[in-house]
């Protein structure tokens, strides 16, 4: 199982992710040129977390996603929660508005 490396450990390296208020875990909202580039988006990330067997939390309204990471099992920020925070990033970089 991953180890919990808490959000500061992640947050130095990484750009637009917040640190979530009362609980170990990172935030980022995406925002695209429209609903179609947002889901593409979405989609691309499902299929890696699926792999991954991590699991963001996450909402969508129209071109923008809302992001949360952490990892339920060790109740905090691990090295998952940064590769998938890695991995969105670079996707978004090919949605770019
Ligand atoms: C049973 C299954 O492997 C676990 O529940 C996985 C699924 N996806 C997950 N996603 C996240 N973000 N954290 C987890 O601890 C987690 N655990």
């Amino acid at each position: 199982m991953a180890e919990k490396i808490g959000a500061s450990a992640v947050l130095g390296e990484l750009h637009g992710w917040t640190a979530v208020d009362g609980r170990d875990a990172i935030r980022k909202e995406f925002s695209f040129a429209d609903f179609n580039e947002a889901f593409g988006f979405m989609a691309r990330v499902a299929l890696k977390a699926d792999k991954m067997d991590h699991h963001p939390e996450w909402s969508n309204v129209y071109s923008k996603v809302d992001v949360t990471l952490t990892t339920h099992d060790a109740d905090g920020v691990t090295e998952l929660d940064r590769e998938l925070a890695r991995f969105m990033d670079k996707v978004a970089r090919e949605h770019a508005k």
